[in-house]
């Protein structure tokens, strides 16, 4: 169904329960010079034999004035943006920091709470499960005791083949110089020899073969296999660092191998099992290669977890490029690592590869991150290079729901100012694409199976595209698991999106979504009595005014009689 209308509907009151009426007080809706509606197939509910309505009103609520009892979980953050620059100036863009030892004191850690954190990443592969669970106790905090709203994800070490300098330090590769790659084990370096960690790396792999570092920090070629190492020559000079990483190429092609790694190692599941004692929100899996481990980890997590725990996928290999259909729909969400992805595919295929993978993630509802090196120079120097800009830019004008701090963070000194790049760069981009309106040319693909999946995915289209061309100033959605507000910002509205939700792991979860404040509340069964409640607390806390226009969606399955789903768009001015 779409709707399209003006502000002069409010007042008007039209119901639809089963089947479309075509008039309203007479006047026939398609003559209307005010709206329009066109029905799709899928709302024909009236074929419905399970106990759903769909219920479109548009009415004007009258404002009760007085304030009820009750909290509105706004953090502190979202409260001082609304207040500072009204709704359409709330960032959309969500911002994840890696926090490593330049921020991970409390007070470093509130800074970049201020300054627009949603979500902070810790990378298992550095430091110690006590270091960890320090930072982690540190955001718990904050968030209990100032009213911040930091979500925590932990992202797994994973199973990737490396090398072991038996230092801490880089070593150059001169041109011709002749190298070996082993899987021995032994102390501290040996000259002009690199161990791998793993015993089967060279297999598959003939003389001739070319050895790429680091998507081409140095290039080596294969001049012999000696048992399970090889021998080989320098050809493209460079830098081997500490921890860095191999790819094989065959005539200008890399081999795709299967290393026959389980893609969550034992320390990746204790890892896993500490992150869910201490109450994290999301789990990102470094080197998925397809959606098995994905779904084993999510039927682990149901078990186990007492909270929706969000499992995020990285895509940063080829294995999981060819299969990113399947892992998008196995995962809550996707990462997409540029790092390690552009040691495994040429750097040119990346910007491509990076729209295709969050136009897919749109397609199916998944929030998307972008991550690693958008403003690698400032892990040194205190500006961003012009074409740092440009990228995060792009990342923005994609609609990814996310962008990523690595080292920018966790070990730059300048992780606050890169922090406010991210910020001020993704509304810049906002406002433009907000300016072009570029959300109403998206198609998208339909998404749910059963009826009450469509009704819900129907109402959100058609309430963002109500709020666009209404112009209302917010749009309030009710929603216990989050699902109602992911399809509302799947579609990329002009308004901000503010989800009550009356339980914590789906406002932690939402944290991640484009254009989503989440806020905690109680919620009722009596929905005019959460709509009412809600908008009094706002106003009471000054956020909005008379008025201001706002269109509620709400999806309330009501405990009493659990066989009826209640769903409505409603628009109403505050008075
Ligand atoms: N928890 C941590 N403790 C110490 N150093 C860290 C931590 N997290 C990240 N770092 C540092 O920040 C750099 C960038 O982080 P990230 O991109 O997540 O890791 P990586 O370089 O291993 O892919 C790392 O190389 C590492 O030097
Ligand atoms: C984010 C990434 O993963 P990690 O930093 O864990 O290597 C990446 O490779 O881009
Ligand atoms: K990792
Ligand atoms: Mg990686």
């Amino acid at each position: 169904m779409a709707v399209v209308g003006d502000l002069a509907l409010m007042g008007t009151k039209i119901k639809l329960i089963g089947k479309l009426e075509k008039r309203v007080f007479g006047v026939p809706l398609s003559t209307s010079p005010r709206f329009s509606f066109s029905q799709t197939r899928n709302l024909d509910v009236s074929k419905s034999r399970t106990a759903v309505r769909a219920v479109l009103q548009v009415e004007k609520i009258q404002s009760s004035g007085e304030l009820k009892e009750g909290s509105l979980g706004f953090d502190v953050v979202s409260e001082r943006e609304l207040k500072e620059n009204g709704f359409l100036g709330l960032r959309k863009t969500k911002l994840v920091c890696t926090i490593g030892p330049a921020c991970s004191s409390i007070d470093e850690l509130e800074k970049l709470a201020i300054a627009g954190m949603n979500v902070a990443r810790l990378n298992m592969c550095h430091n110690s499960r006590e270091w960890h669970q320090d930072v982690i106790r540190k955001i718990k905090k904050l968030n209990q005791e100032k009213g911040y709203c930091v979500s925590v994800m932990i992202d797994t070490e994973g199973n990737q083949i490396q090398v072991d300098l038996g230092s801490s330090s880089s070593v150059k590769a001169e041109e011709d110089s002749i190298w070996y790659f082993t899987t021995e084990k032994f102390e501290g370096s040996r000259p002009f020899t690199i161990q791998a960690n793993y015993e089967g790396f060279s297999e598959g792999v003939n003389s001739g073969d070319e050895i790429v570092i680091d998507g081409g920090m140095a290039t080596f070629e294969v001049i012999e296999k000696v048992g399970n190492g090889l021998r080989c020559k320098c050809t493209d000079p460079g830098l081997l660092l500490p921890r860095a990483k191999l790819s094989f190429w065959r005539d200008g092609k890399l081999l795709g191998r299967d290393y026959d790694l389980p893609t969550l190692s034992t320390k990746d599941w204790s890892d896993i099992v500490f992150g869910i004692s201490e109450n994290i929100d999301f789990i990102a899996v470094s080197f998925v290669k397809d959606a098995g481990a994905i779904t084993h980890l999510r039927d682990y997590l149901t078990t186990t977890s007492s909270k929706a725990i969000k499992v995020l996928a990285k895509i940063e290999s080829l294995e999981s490029l060819r299969r990113l259909e399947e892992i998008v729909e196995a995962s809550d969400g996707i990462m997409i690592a540029r790092g390690d992805l552009g040691v495994e595919i040429p750097l040119e295929q990346i910007p491509s590869v990076q729209k295709d993978i969050t136009y897919v993630c749109r397609q199916l509802n998944k929030p998307v991150i972008v991550a690693s090196q958008l403003l690698e120079s400032m892990v040194e120097y205190p500006t961003p290079t012009r074409a740092e800009v440009a990228d995060v830019s792009e990342a923005v004008r994609q609609y990814a729901d996310a962008l990523m701090l690595s080292g920018e963070s966790a070990i730059g000194s300048y992780g606050m100012k890169a922090l406010s790049v991210l910020r001020t760069t993704s509304t810049r981009m906002e406002q433009s694409c907000r300016e072009e309106n570029r959300q109403t040319l998206l198609h998208q693909r339909k998404l749910g199976a059963s009826l009450p999946d469509q009704i819900a995915e129907q109402i959100c289209n058609c309430a963002v595209e109500m709020a666009d061309n209404l112009g209302v100033d917010a749009i309030f959605v009710y929603t216990r698991h989050g699902k109602m507000a992911s399809l509302l910002s799947r579609n990329r509205p002009n308004p901000p999106v503010f989800a009550f939700t009356n339980n914590s792991s789906t406002q932690m979860a939402l944290n991640l979504q484009w254009g989503v404040t989440p806020l905690l509340t109680d919620l009722s069964d009596d929905m005019e009595g959460n709509v009412k409640k809600t908008v009094e607390l706002i106003k009471a806390k000054g956020m909005i005014k008379k008025d201001d226009a706002i269109l509620v969606v709400s999806d309330i399955i009501p405990i009493s009689t659990a066989q009826t789903i209640f769903q409505s768009i409603q628009v109403m001015t505050i008075t």
